[in-house]
């Protein structure tokens, strides 16, 4: 960042997430620990500086999700967007079910937010970010931390409910060297869906959200299963389906593909390394390159803050 700055400098911090929890599609999202950090700064000229190896391929230019998630909140406002120097670090791989694109909206919206001196609640954020990403699970999530429950009204408000979630909880993930967009794992699910389906998903929903209200988690690992979207994306994922299958049989409270996929996650307390080592087991038996990863929940969502000096960095 250059030294001739105009106006504030702000920098926000956004957590990844892992979305639907099995059965709560587009509803339930949680908070993980790995961040996107979005730093703005009035300038002479506009330029988007995504940094890292990560964000590489993702573009130098106002086509950047993070700089069009800065637009909408002017935009909002009524007011032009000003010059601006727009720096983004990720360390939330794209494309892997990991809230990389919800975490990007959520640290425009929020930087732009606390650029303008905090003119929007955050309900309205994520109303905006809910419309940007196109559902509002993993945008709650990223940005209020925890579990978060959101619904899209038909009048366009987006209620949402945070439940407590132990910090000690260990989110094992099998993360595939391939991405899969989300846009792509979304057209593979059918337009409707029979009585039978809808019926269990509602009753699934329900007892996954009770059980995490309830600290029920041993109850986790009926309550994460899902017949809405899985049955369509697990089969586009090498050893996905027996990893979500087997995972409570080698020590995880329950498993789910994490958003659209292509990772798997799995909840643990005691039983993490055995999940992980499971995992890796059938990543290699499957022919799925990738890494196992473990996360503990964020709980604090995004952050923004005011860098003290303005334009020294
Ligand atoms: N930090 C970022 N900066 C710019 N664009 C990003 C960033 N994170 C994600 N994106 C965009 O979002 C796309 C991935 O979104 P998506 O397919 O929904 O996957 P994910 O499950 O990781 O959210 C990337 O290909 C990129 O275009
Ligand atoms: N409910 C969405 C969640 C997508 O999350 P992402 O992290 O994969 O972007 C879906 O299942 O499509």
């Amino acid at each position: 960042m250059g030294a001739a700055a105009r106006g504030p400098v702000v920098t926000a911090r956004v957590p990844a997430s892992t979305a639907n929890l099995g059965p709560g599609f587009d509803a339930v999202g949680l908070a993980l620990d790995r961040y996107v950090t979005v730093t703005l700064a009035g300038a002479a000229r506009t330029s988007v500086i995504p940094r890292g190896s990560l964000l590489a391929g993702t573009p130098a230019s106002e086509e950047n999700l993070v700089y069009r998630a800065v637009r909408c909140v002017f935009d909002r406002l009524g007011r032009a967007v000003p010059p601006l120097r727009v720096e983004v670090e990720s360390d939330i791989p794209l494309a892997r079910g990991l809230g990389s694109s919800a975490a990007a909206i959520v640290g425009g919206l929020v930087a732009a937010n606390a650029y303008l001196g905090e003119p929007l609640a955050r309900e309205e954020l994520l109303v905006m970010a809910a419309e940007l990403e196109g559902h509002p699970d993993n945008v709650g999530a990223a940005l209020f931390g925890g579990v978060v429950v959101a619904v899209r009204q038909e009048d366009g408000r987006v209620p949402y409910l945070r439940l407590p979630v132990p910090e000690d909880l260990v989110v094992v993930a099998a993360v595939p060297d391939v991405p899969l967009e989300t846009a792509k794992a979304r057209r593979v699910l059918p337009e409707a869906v029979t009585r039978r389906d809808a019926v269990y998903a509602l009753g699934q929903t329900g007892l996954l959200v009770a059980a995490i209200a309830t600290g029920r988690w041993d109850r986790l690992a009926d309550a994460m299963r899902d017949r809405l979207h899985q049955p369509y994306r697990l089969p586009l994922i090498p050893g996905a389906e027996r990893m979500v299958r087997e995972a409570p049989a080698h020590g995880a409270l329950g498993a789910a593909l994490s958003g659209a996929g292509p990772t798997v996650v799995a909840f643990a307390f005691d039983g993490a390394e055995r999940v992980a080592a499971f995992f890796r087991r059938v990543m290699a038996e499957s022919g799925l390159p990738g890494t196992v990863w473990t996360f503990r929940p964020d709980t604090q969502g995004a952050r923004a803050w005011r860098n003290e000096k303005a334009g020294e960095r």
